[in-house]
């Protein structure tokens, strides 16, 4: 998959433009055994919720903790304020996305893996093996998400019910433009309807 300039013709000049890496982690996607899933699960995602023009930068790589810490710092360099990985996060022997993810990690924050083990519980038992983590990496955000692709868009959005109405818990990313706001980057808009941004009053933009 090539980077992919997104400027939808909705967005207009008004919402700064941003750079997200996309990391999708399979040994068996990455070697063709299987289509990888996870990109066009995190672009689609991301495009319907988003409405800064965005440019994605998208890696296939295998479960390589060595292979996965170097794209991370180099997502980072090539000035990504988000990075959202997808596979690894489980016991198997093979599964080292979090171990990699803490290896590059300036800040941890807890609270977002904490939140997506609560949100993936209400779909299924086994989120209590998931491991995933959040951190920052000077002035980007890295979060791990599930390896199955339709996990990537319950954990993200949160639950909803049959009419789209959000449920008890929000999705994770309605506190990431606030998170990169804080690390100075910036300024994501998302369409509320897919998942609201929760933002203070104070560090809210005039609209
Ligand atoms: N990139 C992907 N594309 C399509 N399906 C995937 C992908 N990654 C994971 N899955 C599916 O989700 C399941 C759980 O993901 P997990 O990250 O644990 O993969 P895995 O079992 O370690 O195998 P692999 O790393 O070879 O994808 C996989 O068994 C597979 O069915
Ligand atoms: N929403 C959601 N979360 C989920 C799952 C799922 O199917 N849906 N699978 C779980 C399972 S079975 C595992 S082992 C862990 C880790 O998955 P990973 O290794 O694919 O990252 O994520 C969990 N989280």
């Amino acid at each position: 998959m090539r980077p992919i300039e997104n400027a939808p013709p909705t967005a207009s000049n008004s919402h700064d433009p941003v750079v997200i890496g996309l990391v999708s982690i399979s040994d068996r996607a990455s070697t063709g055994i299987y289509p990888d899933q996870g990109l066009p699960a995190l672009q689609e995602w991301l495009t319907r919720a988003l409405k800064n023009p965005v440019v994605f930068k998208p890696r296939l790589i295998p479960d390589e903790q060595d292979t996965i810490s170097a794209v991370l710092i180099e997502l980072v360099r090539e000035g990504c304020c988000l990075v959202l990985t997808t596979g690894g996060t489980g016991p198997a022997l093979r599964d080292v996305t979090p171990e990699a993810t803490l290896a590059v990690a300036h800040k941890v924050l807890p609270g977002f893996g904490e939140q997506m083990r609560q949100i993936s519980l209400q779909f299924v038992p086994t989120a209590i093996l998931s491991r995933q983590v959040a951190v920052v990496r000077d002035q980007c955000l890295i979060v791990n998400l599930p390896g199955q692709p339709k996990a990537i868009a319950q954990t993200l959005e949160g639950l909803k019910d049959d009419t789209g109405q959000q449920l008890r818990i929000p999705g994770i990313f309605a506190a990431v433009p606030y998170c990169i706001d804080l690390i100075g980057g910036p300024y994501l808009e998302t369409h509320p309807a897919v998942c609201p941004a929760f933002r203070p009053q104070s560090a809210q933009r005039p609209s």
